[in-house]
């Protein structure tokens, strides 16, 4: 296996509306749409999407979202032979409005119980010892604290997501753990120290070189919305790489997620940093201008 992946899944209901409504107000949708969300699993998608092979390992209810989740994934060639479903449980799902103006999105979720089900398993072990690359982002906080002994031992990759507003202290080790760091800037912000005139927005290449002191690992890059990336790698020099036609961008739903997938792809097929970061970059503006969390074609 390429590329495996430990994480949350999601059932997305999507509104695209004109502006977000005022709260009591009553507006219709221009557009509704409902697919698979959650970071791990949007972006174990889009690397099976470009051509990579990706498994997922997670809990689901067995509920509709659950069935609908597991149907989704097996369509985009997901392995999905280390998910598990337990009785009595609820899958994650979340609510997203759109803002067709700003492309902004903005999401409520309902974390579900099943994920409280994931239990580390031989099963599990085997499918990580034998990938190349492990990703995740702090769920299943337990299992991916083993998967992380177990691809230490066996010289497989570790890629962390670091979500904007997902930032929290039980993370750290997963963090800390990683050879690949690709953050939000919202989330580097919130683990690095204010500077001293904490009013200044900090450019994100400034936030990718602390991190890289602070974590020293093999690449690191911050990630800025419509403003691009910046990439730090521990041998050679940084380099921004701008966001792809953001005037075009209609919902932006998924952009990190399927930013991450495609960079990952890349860095398994062998290219260099900056050509996975391009690929990434045209993939996740792809996204952008559809709507959904996983909405790019095939061949962007
Ligand atoms: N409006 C946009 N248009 C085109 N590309 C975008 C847009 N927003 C984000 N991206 C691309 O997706 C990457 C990740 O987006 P970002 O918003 O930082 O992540 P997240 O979705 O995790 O909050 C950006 O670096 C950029 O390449
Ligand atoms: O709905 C989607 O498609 C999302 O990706 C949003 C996620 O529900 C939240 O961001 C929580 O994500 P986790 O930290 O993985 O639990």
């Amino acid at each position: 296996m390429d590329i495996v992946g430990i994480g949350v899944s999601v059932w997305d209901s999507l509104m695209l509306v004109d502006a977000l409504p005022q709260p009591g107000s009553v507006v219709q949708a221009e557009r509704h749409l409902e697919g698979i969300g959650g970071g791990i699993t949007v972006a174990m998608a889009t690397a099976a999407r470009l051509g990579s092979s990706a498994a997922l390992i997670d809990s689901l209810g067995e509920d509709a979202a659950g069935t609908r989740i597991l149907q989704a994934l097996n369509i985009e060639g997901v392995d999905t032979q280390a998910i598990v479903r337990s009785a009595g449980t609820t899958s994650s799902v979340a609510s997203i409005w759109s803002e067709r103006q700003s492309a902004e999105r903005t999401i409520v979720f309902s974390p579900g119980s099943a994920c409280e089900r994931l239990q580390w398993t031989p099963q599990i072990e085997q499918l990580i010892a034998r990938s190349r690359v492990l990703h995740f982002n702090g769920r299943h906080g337990d299992v991916c604290l083993q998967a992380i002994r177990v691809a230490r031992e066996s010289g497989v990759k570790i890629s962390f997501d670091g979500g904007a507003y997902r930032y929290r202290p039980e993370i750290l080790p997963m963090l800390r753990a990683a050879d690949l760091v690709i953050v939000a800037r919202q989330f580097a912000e919130s683990h690095l120290q204010p500077p001293s005139d904490s009013e200044r927005r900090r450019p994100a290449m400034e936030l990718a070189e602390s991190l890289m002191e602070d974590l020293d690992c093999e690449i690191v890059a911050v990630t800025d919305g419509a403003a691009g990336s910046a990439w730090v790698e521990r041998e050679g020099s940084g380099f921004h790489q701008p966001a792809i036609s953001p005037e075009l961008a209609i919902d932006t739903t998924g952009c990190g997620d399927t930013y991450h997938g495609a960079f990952l792809h890349g860095y398994v097929r062998g290219h260099g940093t900056r050509q996975a970061a391009e690929l990434a970059a045209r993939v996740a503006s792809e996204n952008a201008r559809r709507l959904g969390g996983l909405a790019f074609a095939t061949s962007p």
